[in-house]
């Protein structure tokens, strides 16, 4: 069959693409092998951040008292929590379902894997199709780490974890990136005991060290055993229990085991030799800026490219190629800045370099930092932990970097991120009136505490 486009993955960015073509008089075809609206709607973003919202509500019930309220007997209801998640997702669903329905008869839906036959050729189900552009959003999937044993266990991943119906009772986080800080702490909150072990010696291991420094003080404070800086050479199921063993000869016992150590792209499978869409060393298809392949015509999006893999991310890609597609005008993947946030509680955000990326370029800068609880608003409602800090240009003072550990981050970065895209001096901040009593405030008091910014006597 041919046909205009064929969308393989329909991720944050497949979804889209497809129907925004459809409803632009394109014939596509869209493949999905598993749910659709991908790893973000059915296994990412939206059911981990409704079950970390559950998380909180238990953890400030049972916090209440430093606001002089008066809790008595907090208790989690995990099934009803999972339930809570479930309809949430399901009502995410109803949405795409809702969304493919508006694209019209342009757009066809085949629920199977799909792989390259061709140049421009992909079976799926036993059938061939063709088009002269083929998207490819295929995503990514955990990663398995090399541990002696750890096959032989039933380890479980972000997906599995979701679908537990009783609560650990003691997991055991391998990785304390992204997916080991969120679940780690929403487990902890549930009332699991949780223990986090990473090769690296910080949390967050990007992340310049007082950062990572603000998330762990929170978390040890919490009662999340940190085992940091320590490889485990095997793991092993004894009874009911799994062992993790670490170099050290020291061992982890615990109910469960969390592997989340990073995620690699699904290209194994897609047949991208038949088509000559080239892989680097770890999988990632290989694109330009302009998000097309080696390939003409085939063009990728979404974590299978290599890019930080964030839904926004894929979903920009989405937004710069279609314009491209249609032959708009737009700017390439190296024309813009990504934010990312943490949802940990307090929540990690950032965008731009870090301190340890310029001084390891040798790139001048201008640096200050602010604990978040100098902040007003952070004292009143009793949310004090975290810390700020923002990296300067000091030529065109234009922000090189900056990181908020701290109530709402996920939000405040965004006054960062727009001045970095809009290529102005972080000045603007230190005008601009802030309305008090806001953390907004304390980003501003945050850039005055960079010396040319400093009110003067
Ligand atoms: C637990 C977790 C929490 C996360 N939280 C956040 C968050 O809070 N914020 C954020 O920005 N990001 C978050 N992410 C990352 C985010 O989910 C991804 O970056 C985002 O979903 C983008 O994915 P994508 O569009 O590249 O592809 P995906 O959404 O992964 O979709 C790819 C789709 O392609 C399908 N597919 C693959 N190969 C084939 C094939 N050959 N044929 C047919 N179909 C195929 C897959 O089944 C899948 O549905 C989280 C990820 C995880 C795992
Ligand atoms: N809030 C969000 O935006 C969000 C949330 C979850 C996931 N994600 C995305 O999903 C991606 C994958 O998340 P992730 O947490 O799996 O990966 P990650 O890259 O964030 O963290 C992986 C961690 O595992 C550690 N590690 C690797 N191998 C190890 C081993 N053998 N033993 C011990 N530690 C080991 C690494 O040092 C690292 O700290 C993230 O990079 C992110 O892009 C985003």
């Amino acid at each position: 069959m041919k046909t205009d486009v064929i969308v393989i993955g329909s991720g944050q960015a497949g979804i889209p693409l497809a129907t925004r073509l459809a409803s632009a008089n394109k014939n596509v075809v869209l493949f999905e092998r598993a749910a659709l609206g991908g790893t973000c709607t059915n296994y990412g973003c939206t059911p981990t951040k409704t079950m970390v919202a559950s998380a909180r509500a238990a953890h400030v019930a049972r916090t209440a008292g430093r606001l002089g309220v008066k809790v008595i007997g907090v208790e989690v209801d995990f099934p009803a929590v999972v339930a809570r998640k479930d309809a949430v997702v399901a009502q995410w669903h109803e949405g795409i379902d809702k969304r493919i329905a508006d694209a019209g008869e342009r757009l066809t839906v085949i629920q199977s894997h799909a792989r390259f036959v061709g140049t421009k050729e992909v079976e799926a189900g036993g059938k061939r199709y063709a088009a002269d552009t083929i998207i490819l959003n295929v995503g990514a999937r955990p990663i398995v780490p090399k541990v002696p044993g750890l096959e032989g266990v039933p380890f479980l991943d972000n997906t599995k974890l979701m679908a537990l119906k009783a609560l650990p009772k003691h997991l055991l986080v391998l990785g304390g990136g992204y997916i080991g800080c969120e679940f780690g702490q929403m487990f902890r909150r549930f009332g699991a005991e949780v223990t986090v072990v990473d090769h690296h010696g910080h949390l967050l291991a990007r992340e310049d060290e007082e950062i990572s420094n603000a998330l762990e003080e929170v978390f040890r404070k919490e009662g999340i055993s940190l085992q940091l800086g320590t490889e485990v050479e095997s793991a092993r199921k004894d009874g009911n229990d799994v062992v993790l063993r670490l170099k050290s000869g020291k061992e982890l016992r615990g109910s469960h085991v969390l592997v989340a150590t990073g995620r690699r792209p699904n290209t194994d499978d897609l047949g991208c030799d038949a088509a000559g869409v080239k892989l680097d060393a770890h999988g990632f298809i290989v694109i330009d800026d302009g998000w097309a392949t080696s390939v003409p015509g085939v063009y990728a999006v979404g974590d299978a490219t290599g890019e930080p893999q964030f839904t926004h991310t894929s979903w920009d890609d989405h937004r710069l190629l279609y314009e491209r597609l249609v032959s708009r005008p737009s700017h390439g993947r190296s024309d813009r800045v990504i934010p990312y946030t943490v949802f940990t509680d307090p929540q990690v955000a950032g965008v731009g370099a870090t301190e340890r990326a310029l001084r390891a370029k040798n790139v001048e800068f201008e640096s200050a930092t602010m604990p978040f609880g100098y902040i007003a608003r952070a004292l009143e409602l009793d949310e004090k932990a975290g810390t700020m800090k923002i990296l300067i240009d000091p030529k065109t003072e234009q922000v090189l970097g900056a990181r908020i550990v701290g109530s709402e981050a996920g939000e405040l970065i965004h006054l960062f991120a727009a001045l970095m895209q809009a290529k102005q001096s972080v000045r603007a901040i230190v005008d601009m009136e802030a309305v008090h009593p806001t953390f907004t405030e304390g980003v501003q008091a945050l850039v005055m505490r960079l010396p040319r910014f400093a009110l003067k006597t």
